[in-house]
């Protein structure tokens, strides 16, 4: 879809901000351009819409060379989101999002029309097209800058650091919002950021780059997580990715052990013997009901005569990844994650180490 041959780019004062880049970009999928501070990410992104034109080599868009095709029609055909969405000021919401379709030449009732379809799109409410940017927060700025982007229904979006600018909290809710929106739309989307979190949360692809730009590797999340291709990117990625990893391998891959599961009529005595800390009581469909300690536990009756200190989460072994099998370890009181089937019942525990240790994620 899009593709870079031997590309590079050394500014007239010397600087190679992209050095010799070949990759090429699959069609409606989103790939993160992703590196350190001046490693030519925003460079290699603007050498799609020719805001940049490449010292030497060769961009194209499906197939065609993009010196071929004229910058403003070029453009037509690719939306741009930046940091701070850049909004025309002393535009309202509605015509800032209207920009592109009038200049496409649609009339400004058909602008306008489309415009409010776009505002609903990006989840905001029809009561903000007559506002001001300024009347609008950091989150919402961003929304109506992806909403622009869209106006003319572009069939790729090149978006630079489109969520920096907004706290974590804002930040977490555009990505989550922008997932959804990619899946209703299916756009080419190239991506920057210098946010590998980022990077692995939104990017189908993940081209890491590293200053002098180059391109240090080019894969799939899970690939960069599981099988960095040298120390820089494995530095990058981050020491954590052991953890972060384990969003890939499936709950189903987790080694259990039996562990202390123990059913609510097994007498107190019995329980007493068991030579670990906690147990486990679940009811008669092996359903998880609570961790008791072992050393608190009075001296008759049933495990049923127990009130147990809460769960915490369960996994399961359908659907779930080993990460949430992590958070179920470290929430639990006992720090041992419970498993679950698809009826809820307990498959077996497993601690933090088992759970790390797990194999799996890396031959996908
Ligand atoms: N117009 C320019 N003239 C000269 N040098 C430039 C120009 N634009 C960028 N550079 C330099 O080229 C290199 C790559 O810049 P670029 O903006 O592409 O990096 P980046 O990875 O997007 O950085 P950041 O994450 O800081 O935005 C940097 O060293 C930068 O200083």
């Amino acid at each position: 879809m899009i593709r870079f041959d031997a590309v590079s780019k050394k500014y007239p004062n010397g600087t190679t901000a992209v050095d010799d880049l070949s990759l090429e970009l699959a069609e409606g999928g989103i790939t993160v351009l992703v590196g350190p501070s001046g490693c030519g990410k925003t460079t290699t992104l603007r050498m799609i819409n020719r805001m940049v034109e490449p010292t030497t080599g060769t961009v194209s868009l499906r197939g065609r060379d993009i010196r071929e095709v004229n910058a403003p029609e070029l453009r037509r055909g690719i939306g741009y989101v930046i940091q701070h969405a850049g909004l025309f000021p002393h535009r309202t919401v509605l015509d800032n999002i209207a920009t592109v379709p009038l200049l496409l030449g649609w009339s400004r009732k058909k602008a306008r029309a489309r415009a409010a379809e776009l505002l609903e799109l990006v989840g905001l409410p029809a009561e903000m097209a007559k506002r001001y940017p300024n009347q609008l927060s950091g989150g919402q700025q961003q929304r109506v800058g992806v909403a622009r982007a869209l106006g003319a229904d572009p069939p790729v979006l090149l978006m630079d650091e489109p969520f920096s600018a907004v706290d974590p909290i804002v930040r977490a809710e555009l990505q989550a919002e922008f997932i959804r929106l990619q899946k209703e739309l299916h756009k080419t989307i190239v991506f920057v950021t210098h946010d590998i979190d980022e990077a692995i949360k939104l990017g189908d692809n993940i081209a890491v780059f590293r200053t002098g730009g180059r391109l240090a590797q080019f894969d799939t999340p899970e690939r960069l997580l599981t099988r960095p291709a040298d120390e820089f990117v494995a530095d990058f990625v981050g020491h954590d990715r052991g953890i972060r990893r384990l969003s890939f391998v499936k709950a189903a891959e987790v080694p259990l052990r039996d562990g202390p599961v123990l059913s609510a009529t097994t007498p107190v005595a019995e329980a007493r013997a068991v030579k670990e800390p906690w147990v486990l009581i679940v009811d008669d469909a092996r359903r998880p009901l609570g961790w008791a300690p072992v050393a608190e536990l009075p001296d008759s009756g049933t495990l049923a005569d127990v009130s147990p200190a809460p769960l915490g989460h369960t996994f399961s072994l359908v659907g779930d990844s080993a990460r949430a099998a992590l958070d179920s370890a470290l929430l639990s009181p006992a720090r041992l994650a419970v498993g679950v089937d698809a009826d809820g019942a307990v498959v077996g525990v497993a601690d933090v180490h088992e759970i790390t240790d797990s194999p799996g994620g890396d031959d996908k």
